[in-house]
Formats: C-alpha cells, structure tokens, sequence
C-alpha cells in the first residue's frame, strides 16, 4: 500500500515562508514515496497537536510538523500518548529551533529541511514526559527559566538565543532561588535551586557546551540543578560553561543522568517550562520514554544513535513503564 504523510504547517510561521513554500515541500515528500496532503494549524490552541492525533489514529505513515518550537511540541503532543505512532519529520521556522539544530537538520530554508527525508535516516529518538504532557527537548523550572517568557518575541526573532541571554543578564538580579525537593534515579536534592532542567538533546538554548553529553536514546535525561542565584557566581558558572563544558563537577550544581524526576516545591511556586512554552506547575513527575518517536533526522552527524530496538531492550522498556506510577493511560 502507499505510504501516507501529513504535512502539518503553521501558515505564519517564519513570516509565511512556510506557506510559501508549501507546494516544493509537498514534492519532496511525494519524490520520497509518500501521497501527501497538509493541514494548516488556525490561531486556536491545540489545532496542531489535534490533527496530528487524528493523522496518527487514521494510519497515517508519516507525520511532519513544519513550524516554530511552539507547533512541534504540538505535533509530538498529539502522538506520544499513542500506541500506534507514525514517523515524524519536523521542517523548523521561527526563532530558537533547538531540536532542529540536535537533529543536524537545515533550519534556513524549509525545503532543505524536507530533504533530509529524501536520505530515508532516522533515528529513534527519546520523548520526556512531565505529568500529562510530553517534550523533546527541554523541561525546565525556577526564577530564571520563567524569566524566558519575558523575551520579547520580535527580539527573539532577531537575534535568537542570545536574546535569551542578554535578557537574562538583565534580570538576574531579580532572580532569588526556589526551596525544592527533586527525587531522581538513586538521589535526592532538597534545598534551595535558582533553576533545574532536563534535557533530552545536547542543544540547549543554542548552546552544545551546557549538557555536552546528552545524547538523543539513551533512555535518560541529563539533569542540571544550579544551587546558587548569586549573580557572580551565576556568571563563573557560565563561563566555565563556555570554556567547555568545565562546569559539570563545579560543587554549585548537580549534574546527573536520570531516567524519572519527581519535583515538589517546598514553599514556592515552581512554573515549568516545556520546550520553550510555559507547562504548569509543580509537583512534577517527569519520564522519559526511550526511543519513543522515530525521527528523520541527519544521522551521519548523530554518531552511536540507535538504529532499531532488539527483543530485549522492548521487553525492558515494557517492564520499566509497568513499574511506573503516576503515568496517564497510554490510549489507543
Ligand atoms: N493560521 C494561524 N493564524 C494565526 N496564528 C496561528 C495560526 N496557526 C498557528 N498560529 C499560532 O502560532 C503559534 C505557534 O507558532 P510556532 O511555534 O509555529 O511559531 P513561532 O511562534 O514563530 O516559533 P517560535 O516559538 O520558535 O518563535 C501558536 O500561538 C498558534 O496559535
């Protein structure tokens, strides 16, 4: 039977690049095997993550999400819960694209992007759940993660991450930590944190020097927790990052591999941040599901990624997500 993708677009992103270019990306497509249809997202929240449910419970082979950060965490939204769940491609526009960079996947010019389904590689890839909803980059919390939500968007647009960073500096003064007890495989921390995350790939905020190790299926997330808010000690920190990756024995953070995280705030309110768009609030469990999604992505720069899942690594998956509590359903 032919095979079947559904381009799933966001018609404003990259100021309508995307639609633009619509016609070219649903040719790739086609050239690579599959009869291709689109569906453009509306303003409505949810409208991607929707469809791409319903594409992935139609049998749909392929799911592609073309757009910026905020439609493609839909997109693995509408398909990690799901038993059956379709290949993906992502085809990136907007600002940050953090999974695209993790992917080694073109992120100037779409059409490039949907190319890389033309090399047929993909490599199967982990997807983080915190509570009900999932992400496949980054989970991240405290003062200073909520501070991103304060860039403003026509900053970002321009000079991307370092928007982040500037607007950081800029408030860090205001940063005071959070009191928190994060549970994680064979460890606890309770204390004070000006912010914790989780990653899944080593591309984070544009940087690779953050969590160097990160790799995109081996099951765990790299955690960091950063105990101290003292700004000069916040600035070390960072430029021991930058002076390559120098900071991952410093005494001032936690640095681990973690398969499940509980967060519980002690006295504050902790937001969490999900790839980029505010998640809700902790308490939190966070899971990651190993070679959850399986991806097109450029492999020949992605080295020791998994290829497929023997017998055995399924088994052990089945047997680690049986003993784990507080997960929703997985539906059908
Ligand atoms: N047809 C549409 N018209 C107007 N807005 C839309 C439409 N489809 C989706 N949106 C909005 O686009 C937003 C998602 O944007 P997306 O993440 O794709 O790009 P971006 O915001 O440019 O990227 P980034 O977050 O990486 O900067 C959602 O807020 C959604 O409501």
């Amino acid at each position: 039977m032919q095979k079947r993708a559904r381009v799933i677009y966001n018609p404003t992103a990259g100021r309508e690049l995307m639609k633009q270019k619509m016609i070219d990306i649903l040719g790739i497509f086609e050239e690579a095997g599959y009869e291709t249809s689109a569906f453009a997202t509306t303003p409505e929240k949810n409208s991607a993550k929707n469809e791409a449910e319903r594409a992935a419970k139609a049998g749909f082979d392929l799911v592609v999400a073309a757009g910026g950060d905020g439609t493609i965490n839909e997109v693995v939204n509408g398909i990690a819960p799901l038993k059956y769940r379709p290949k993906m491609a992502i085809i990136p526009a907007g600002t940050t694209n953090d999974y695209a960079r993790a992917l080694h996947i073109p992120r100037e010019d779409p059409v490039e992007a949907a190319k890389i389904v033309l090399k047929g590689q993909t490599v199967r890839m982990d997807i983080g759940q915190a509570n009900e909803n999932y992400f496949i980059n980054i989970a991240a919390g405290g003062k200073i993660a909520e501070l991103t939500y304060e860039v403003p968007s026509n900053l970002k647009t321009l000079f991307g991450y370092l928007a982040y960073l500037v607007k950081g500096a800029e408030l860090l003064p205001r940063v005071r930590p959070v009191e928190v007890d994060i549970k994680y495989d064979g460890g606890e921390y309770k204390g004070k944190a000006s912010m914790f995350f989780l990653a899944l790939t080593n591309s984070v905020g544009g940087l690779e020097q953050i969590v160097p190790d990160a790799e995109l299926d081996d099951g765990k997330f790299t955690m960091i927790i950063v105990k101290t808010a003292n700004l000069v000690e916040m600035l070390h920190l960072l430029s021991k990052v930058l002076n390559g990756g120098k900071h991952v024995d410093d005494p001032r953070i936690i640095y681990k591999k973690t398969r499940k995280v509980k967060v519980l705030p002690i006295n504050d309110q902790i937001q969490v941040n999900l790839d980029g768009e505010y998640g809700g609030d902790a308490p939190m469990t966070f899971i990651d599901h190993k070679r959850h999604i399986e991806m097109f992505a450029n492999t020949d720069k992605i080295p020791n990624h998994a290829i497929g899942e023997t017998q055995e690594e399924k088994e052990a998956e089945a047997k680690f997500l049986k003993g784990i509590d507080q997960i929703p359903d997985q539906t059908e």
